[in-house]
């Protein structure tokens, strides 16, 4: 392989770049300030849960393609091409993104390149990030060094992180030379026939996050739906199922349940709205302070619903809450609609228990306050309501009969529409969902 990696910022998708790069051939040294992560990941063990990924992440180790490290010395050394993954979370108490640890990176690596190399964001980051990276990156790296900087934001999904890093829809490279695009071109050459979009920097910014915004809005068009359903009497899910044979609108992100969460679509909208009031353009984007209200109002019913099972109050009221994770197939609780809901109820008196197949730890971590337990049939055991929240495949094959036994009061609320009704209801339990009458 022409060009050796390092993949700063092993998280959620530095961790999957830098594995399915390796297994794609070639030398990949990641780096992480955090010591424990570097450690786990030079044993073998994956700090995330992502399906399919520890294999490739043990692959690479094996063939000493892959290694990591806490060295940007070691990094700055062995490096063509330096991939920036780093978190951009919300700021606290704002909306716009905290770029520090974009910086912070840079101003590590920056100063120790002393060969000709490229330093690309992947992060998701305001539009002008990277602009003003790269004025900085030209200020702090030896001068006469050749370093130069290039955008390519990313687009996997968790819980389908490996098969979307090696299977994209597009390649979209922000560049300002021949070269940046040339290098970057023969890095994903083995990926075969990818669609590649080649831009400026600010347009690569941006289509990262447009394709957020349009995903955030589409889930809440349809929640929109759900809200008026509900006032109707109608049903959401087959209204989704209708307009899904629609080419045009298509069936993809058209659930309507208990909204998005995680570490990537709500704070991406936020960001995105900060981002377009510095620059004059508010109002284009006032659209997403709906989504994000239509979002958040979907926790908000589901707390409601819940509470109007539980017969107007949950002072005295058990709850066996099902789901932890933003989603299915995902250790991630970041901004976590189940969790979310859990908190709430519990706020309001309700004694809640969570179950979650895979998120339960960092449940745990993040939520002392509430209760846990070790299988679906624990945490729903003497519930007087039952909450459906992360549509894990396990929920969706549990038999109503054999929870039925063990909950005080047969009642569930589906918060993803995930379950069948008919199914439940003639289990004999009182069936309500986010929606549907
Ligand atoms: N998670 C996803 O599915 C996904 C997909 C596409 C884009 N993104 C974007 O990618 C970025 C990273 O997201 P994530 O989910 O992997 O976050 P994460 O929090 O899981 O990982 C970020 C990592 O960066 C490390 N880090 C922080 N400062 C550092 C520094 N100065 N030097 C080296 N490492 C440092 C942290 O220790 C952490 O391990 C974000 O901008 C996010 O919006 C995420
Ligand atoms: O029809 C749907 C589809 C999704 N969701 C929810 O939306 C959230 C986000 O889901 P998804 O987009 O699948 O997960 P992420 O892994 O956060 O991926 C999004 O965020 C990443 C980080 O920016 C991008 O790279 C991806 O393209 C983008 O899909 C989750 O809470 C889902 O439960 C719904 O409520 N209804």
């Amino acid at each position: 392989m022409p060009y050796r990696l390092t993949v700063i910022g092993t998280g959620y998708l530095g961790i999957t770049h830098a594995s399915c790069m390796a297994d794609l051939g070639f030398e990949v040294l990641g780096l992480d300030i955090d010591a424990d992560k570097i450690r786990r990941l030079n044993n073998g063990e994956l700090p995330i849960h992502e399906p399919g990924l520890e294999p490739v992440l043990r692959r690479g180790l094996d063939s000493g393609r892959l290694r990591f490290t806490s060295s940007y010395e070691e990094v700055a050394a062995f490096g063509d091409v330096h991939f920036v993954c780093v978190g951009t979370p919300q700021k606290k108490g704002e909306y716009a993104a905290d770029v520090t640890y974009m910086d912070n990176a840079v101003e590590s690596l920056a100063p120790l390149l002393d060969r000709e190399c490229l330093v690309v964001g992947k992060s998701t980051v305001p539009v002008g990030t990277a602009e003003r990276l790269a004025d900085k990156l030209a200020r702090l790296a030896p001068a006469g060094v050749g370093v130069e900087l290039a955008w390519n934001p990313e687009f996997l999904r968790e819980g389908f992180a490996v098969e979307d890093t090696l299977h994209p829809d597009r390649i979209v490279l922000g560049v300002r030379s021949d070269r940046a695009e040339k290098v970057l071109r023969e890095v994903y050459e083995p990926l075969g026939d990818v669609p590649f979009v080649v831009t400026d920097f600010a347009t690569s910014e941006l289509v990262k996050t447009a394709a957020n915004a349009f995903l955030a809005t589409k889930i809440s068009f349809i929640n929109a739906m759900a809200e008026v359903c509900e006032a109707a009497h109608a049903d959401v899910k087959q209204l989704s199922e209708a307009l899904s044979y629609d080419d045009r609108i298509g069936g993809r992100f058209l659930n309507a349940g208990l909204g998005f969460g995680g570490g990537c679509l709500p704070k991406d909208i936020r960001a995105f709205m900060a981002r377009a009031g510095e620059l004059g353009a508010d109002q284009a984007l006032t659209f997403l302070r709906e989504v994000d209200a239509i979002n958040m109002r979907r926790r908000a019913r589901m707390v409601d619903l819940a509470r109007e099972l539980a017969g107007g109050s949950f002072h005295g009221c058990t709850v066996g809450v099902l789901g932890a994770a933003f989603k299915p197939n995902s250790d991630d609780i970041r901004d976590s609609p189940a969790l979310d809901v859990a908190v709430t109820i519990g706020h309001q008196g309700g004694q809640v228990t969570v179950y979650d197949p895979i998120a339960l730890d960092n449940a745990r971590k993040a939520h002392p306050e509430l209760n846990y337990g070790e299988s679906a049939v624990e945490a729903v055991r003497g519930a007087h309501v039952v909450l459906l929240l992360t549509e894990w495949q396990e929920f969706l094959e549990l038999d109503p009969e054999e929870l039925g036994a063990v909950v005080a009061t047969r009642r569930i609320v589906d918060g993803r529409n995930a379950l069948n009704s008919e199914v439940w209801r003639s289990a004999g339990w009182h069936y309500r969902a986010l929606g549907r009458p």
